[in-house]
């Protein structure tokens, strides 16, 4: 199997808390970016101090309450599947700051790390306040919720988006890469994609590959797996008959998302 494709793997660290993925500096070859992906049942709780680390904490599924310090999120999370497309809540951790997530129902929850040393205030990223993005045409058609683009100045490292594909469409597609600190050309960022299919029994196809194919790996991502690109292209291709969320997290020394698409392909955008 692939070093950049990781089934999930659940643990349980306490009652009701299962971690289901765990990507770290340690256990990956990336640098900039960190992830979990935590279950908790109704009451169940997983806290946290953070060291030199931000963390954006997604109520991927179900309701939660949060507090980060002394301030306190209830009932977040807007959606029992993601499937519902509907955008959900957020907040915003900054580095060196407690945080505890407690399960209201039963819930699915993302951590989403990078580096940060300069503290920022903790913010609660509304549903509402997520803005809603269809772009490409013809068979690469998908929509994305920016839920901490490089538009939005409240982190120091992390970007994270959802984007929905439908059946037969492909998305990161023309394939792009964002592997070099060459701006305003490029920028260096290292990314995780966690993928849902609709129904669940789908897959989709996620290629990871280098220019000059010291990388280049085909992965068949199944429900719930996550795939790690330390550099590359990434695009996804989904079948007919399924459809595909993942959600993207990035970082890298630069907070900007400029990348730069693969030439062979780029003619795809001028049709
Ligand atoms: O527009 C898309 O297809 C989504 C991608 O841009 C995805 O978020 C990504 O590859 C980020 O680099």
């Amino acid at each position: 199997m692939s070093h950049l494709l990781r089934k999930p793997n659940k643990k349980e660290i306490e009652k009701g808390v299962i971690v289901v993925h765990e990507v770290t500096s340690e256990n990956s070859p990336l640098e900039y970016v960190g992830f979990k992906v935590i279950d908790l049942d109704p009451n169940a709780k997983y806290s946290e101090l953070l060291g030199n680390q931000e963390c954006c904490i997604v109520a991927l599924t179900g309701k939660i309450n949060v507090s980060v310090g002394d301030e306190n999120f209830e009932n977040l999370g807007t959606r029992e599947s993601v499937f519902e497309k509907i955008p959900t809540d957020s907040v915003y951790v900054s580095n060196q700051r407690h945080f505890e997530v407690e399960g209201v129902t039963k819930a699915r929850v993302a951590l989403c790390y990078s580096p940060s040393e300069r503290q920022l205030p903790t913010k609660w990223i509304k549903a509402e306040n997520v803005g809603i993005e269809h772009r490409g045409i013809l068979n690469n058609k998908r929509f994305v919720h920016n839920i901490l683009p490089d538009s939005d100045p409240s982190a120091n490292s992390l970007l994270v988006v959802e984007v929905f594909t439908e059946s037969g469409n492909w998305s990161s597609y023309p394939p792009h890469k964002h592997d070099r600190d060459n701006l305003p050309n490029e920028s260096l960022l290292e990314e995780t994609y966690y993928h849902e299919m609709d129904p669940p029994q789908g897959f989709v196809f996620q290629r990871v590959y280098t220019d000059d194919r010291s990388l280049d790996e085909t992965m068949t991502v199944e429900n719930g797996d996550v795939v790690i690109v330390p550099k590359g292209y990434h695009p996804v291709g989904v079948p007919d008959g399924y459809t595909s969320y993942y959600l993207n997290v990035m970082a890298g020394p630069k907070r900007i998302w400029k990348f730069y698409n693969d030439p062979d392909h780029e003619w795809i955008l001028k049709r």
